[in-house]
C-alpha cells in the first residue's frame, strides 16, 4: 500500500534532512517522521497529523482501520483541521455563516492540498509547518482571503499544534475552527475528561441547550457538545492519560459517536466508538474570532503525557 520515497519539495534542498521522509500512503503524500526519540506522519492533504508516539510507545491517537486516504476525502482520525469554520455552516455565527457557502461541515482545509514551508530536525526534537493560501480558488465555498499556518512540533514529551491564521483581505474576517484530535481509548465505557467541571457547555444532541458540567466527563452513548473552555484537561483512559494544553483556544468540543451515529459514520467501523473519543481544541459557537487587516491568531495545543 506504501512506498518509500525521499522527494524533496522544491523549496527545500535534497539531502537536509536526517529523520523525515516523503512517503506515499494510499493515493495521498505524506512526510514520515522516523526520529530515535519518537515518529510521526503528516499528510499534505489537509495538513492532517494521523500518527505521533515516542519511541516504542503506542500511538498516541486514533485512526480509523477504514479511513480512505484519497484526494478531497477527510481522513476519519488523528488531528484533522476543522477550518475556516467548523461544524455545520448554518451552527455558526451570521458573521461566519455569510462567508460560507457551501452545505459542507468543518470547511475546507481538510481536505485541501496544503504546501509544505519547512522541516526543522535537531536531536531532541522535529518541527514541520505548512500553508495554506485560502484565496479565489476557494470563493464558490468561502469568501474571504486568509493564510493558515500550521506548525507541529515532536519531541518525546510529546506534540505541539499551532495553526495561526492571517487576514490577508481588508475587511474584518470572522470564522470558527478546531483542532479535531482524536484519540484511542481501550474501552470508552471506562475514559474520562478531567478539567470541564466549572464549564458550562452547548449539548449538541439536546437542542443545542445550555448545561454546566458537574465533575469528570463521562461516556455512556453519544456525547456531542460545546464546552465553553479551554482550561487545561487530562484523557483519562485503561491505556493510560494525556494532559492537552492549548493557546487562543475558550471552548473545547468532546465527542464520541456512541453506536446508533457510528453505524451511520463514513469510514468508521460500527464497533469503533468503543475505542476512540474525540476532545477538540477549539473557537466554536460563541467563541469564534475575528480579525482586521493583517491581524494573526494562534489557536494551539500541547498533548502530553498525563
Ligand atoms: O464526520 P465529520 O464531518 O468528520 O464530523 C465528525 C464530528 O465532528 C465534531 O466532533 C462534531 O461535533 C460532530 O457532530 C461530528 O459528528
Amino acid at each position: 500500500m506504501s512506498e518509500s520515497s525521499n522527494r524533496p519539495p522544491v523549496s527545500l534542498s535534497p539531502g537536509q534532512w536526517s529523520f523525515t521522509r516523503w512517503r506515499t500512503v494510499g493515493q495521498l503524500e505524506a512526510l514520515d517522521v522516523n526520529h530515535p526519540l519518537f515518529r510521526a506522519t503528516v499528510f499534505l492533504q489537509g495538513a492532517h497529523l494521523t500518527h505521533f508516539a515516542p519511541r516504542d510507545e503506542a500511538d498516541w491517537l486514533w485512526l480509523s482501520e477504514t479511513a480512505r486516504l484519497e484526494p478531497g476525502r477527510a481522513i476519519r482520525g488523528g488531528v484533522p483541521v476543522c477550518w475556516p469554520w467548523f461544524g455545520a455552516p448554518e451552527r455558526n455565527a451570521p458573521e461566519v455563516k455569510r462567508r460560507i457557502h457551501a452545505s459542507q461541515a468543518h470547511g475546507f482545509a481538510r481536505t485541501a492540498l496544503w504546501k509544505l514551508e519547512d522541516v526543522r530536525e535537531s536531536a531532541h526534537e522535529v518541527e514541520i509547518s505548512l500553508s495554506l493560501d485560502a484565496n479565489e480558488d476557494f470563493r464558490d465555498l468561502w469568501s474571504g482571503h486568509a493564510l493558515a499556518l500550521m506548525t507541529f512540533n515532536f519531541s518525546v514529551r510529546g506534540c505541539q499544534i499551532a495553526l495561526t491564521t492571517t487576514n490577508l483581505s481588508s475587511e474584518p474576517l470572522a470564522f470558527s475552527q478546531a483542532l479535531h484530535s482524536y484519540f484511542p481509548t481501550a474501552d470508552i465505557s471506562r475514559s474520562r475528561v478531567l478539567g470541564l467541571g466549572q464549564s458550562n457547555y452547548i449539548d449538541t444532541l439536546q437542542e443545542w441547550d445550555y448545561r454546566s458540567q458537574d465533575g469528570p466527563v463521562y461516556f455512556d452513548g453519544e456525547v456531542d457538545r460545546i464546552y465553553e473552555s479551554g482550561e487545561p484537561l487530562t484523557i483519562v483512559t485503561p491505556r493510560g492519560s494525556r494532559k492537552l494544553r492549548t493557546v487562543g483556544s475558550d471552548s473545547t468540543v468532546v465527542w464520541n459517536p456512541g453506536p446508533e451515529k457510528a453505524a451511520r459514520l463514513s469510514d468508521f467501523p460500527d464497533q469503533a466508538w468503543k475505542k476512540m473519543l474525540c476532545v477538540e481544541t477549539a473557537n466554536a459557537a460563541g467563541d469564534y474570532r475575528v480579525l482586521n487587516e493583517g491581524q494573526s491568531h494562534t489557536l494551539g495545543v500541547l498533548i502530553g503525557r498525563g
